[in-house]
């Protein structure tokens, strides 16, 4: 019996990630919030013969405060496409009402800017005393599915992307995401000059540009962001039943202080918030695993990725220190 949500259900990624959640059979019931749209989408949802018992909510009558009410994992694709400081408050207000209405939910969240939005978050749920860090993570998995399918792509066979595992650590915008491509598993890396690595690298950190551009001023990628993240839920549920998970997200440091603080060494500068592999049990983060080893391009790109990582993290928790909550 699990309760899942999703807050910005309407929208380019909300409807096909909720589709996605309806065909997962581990969950029994769930709720869809946006400010338009949601009866809708809730109905059609609804026909699809699988466990889920879907209901859609708008805000008026509660609409939130209802969807919320048993939650035990929030998936949050609300906001607008490149609008970093609409999101900001539209993320507030969302966190705010999960830490009155499911301060023990598992929050999984995909608006950007991924790297100030989750201190956002954070920010939030220390406020109301219900923060977890062990349950807030910022959804990276597009990035790390574009690793794996650039990889195959360039090496010949895009088929094998689906056995191609690449660690993407950082965070989810531009030079803050950091493909580890020496870690790739098969090493397919192997078979490319460093000019090629660089230029995977380079499409890794631009992949949402390629979409926003071919997409020519309807959005940005919604279709595989809507698969990575019911893959990372997925994630989330199978570590919950007991299964040993492991995968990259943006999450504390603090989140496991052993694992988190060997990180921290590890990348020299003092960061809240970084993307790290993670092992996932019943209760969230189990443990932060080191970065490992990084080759001599890779620890300039971590380099550069640093001081833009800084800023969008203390961007939102400045953010929340002057809002009124
Ligand atoms: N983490 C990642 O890898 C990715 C993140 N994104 C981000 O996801 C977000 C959503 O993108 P799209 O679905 O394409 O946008 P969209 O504009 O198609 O949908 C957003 C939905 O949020 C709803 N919304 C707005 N304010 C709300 C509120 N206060 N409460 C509930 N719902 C609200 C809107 O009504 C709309 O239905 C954007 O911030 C985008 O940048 C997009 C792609 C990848
Ligand atoms: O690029 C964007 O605006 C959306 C995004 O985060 C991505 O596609 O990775």
């Amino acid at each position: 019996m699990v309760h899942a949500v999703v807050l910005g259900a309407a929208g380019g990624i909300g409807q096909p990630v909720s589709l996605l959640l309806k065909t997962n059979p581990i969950i029994t019931k769930l709720s869809l919030f946006d400010i338009v749209n949601t009866p809708g989408v809730a109905a059609d949802l609804s026909h699809i013969s699988t466990p889920a018992v879907v209901t859609g909510y708008l805000p008026p009558d509660d609409g939130l405060k209802k969807t919320l009410e048993g939650a035990e994992i929030v998936v949050i694709p609300a906001g607008v496409p490149r609008k970093p400081g609409i999101n900001a408050g539209i993320v507030r207000d969302l966190a705010t009402a999960i830490a009155t209405t499911a301060p023990k939910a598992f929050i999984l969240v995909i608006s950007n800017p991924v790297n100030s939005t989750v201190p956002i978050v954070a920010e939030v749920l220390k406020k109301h005393n219900v923060y977890d860090p062990k349950r807030l993570f910022g959804v990276t998995t597009l990035d790390i599915v574009r690793a794996s399918t650039f990889l195959a792509e360039v090496n010949g066979d895009v088929t094998a992307a689906p056995t191609v595992t690449v660690p993407v650590l950082g965070g989810h915008s531009g030079v803050t995401i950091l493909p580890i491509l020496s870690q790739a598993q098969p090493s397919l890396s192997k078979n490319l000059d460093q000019a090629a690595i660089e230029a995977l690298t380079k499409r890794i950190q631009f992949g949402g540009d390629e979409v926003v551009k071919a997409k020519d001023g309807a959005g940005s990628a919604t279709l595989s962001m809507a698969y990575a993240g019911a893959e990372f839920a997925a994630k989330i549920l199978k570590a919950v039943k007991g299964e040993e998970v492991i995968t990259q997200s943006y999450v504390s440091l603090d989140a496991c202080t052993e694992g988190g603080k060997k990180v921290a060494q590890e990348i020299g500068t003092p960061l809240e918030f970084f993307s790290v592999s993670v092992k996932l049990g019943p209760n969230g983060i189990e443990k932060i695993l080191p970065l490992g080893d990084l080759n001599e391009y890779e620890k300039g790109l971590l380099k550069a990725a640093i001081p833009e990582l800084q800023e969008s993290i203390t961007k939102g928790v400045n953010f929340i220190s002057t809002s009124k909550l």
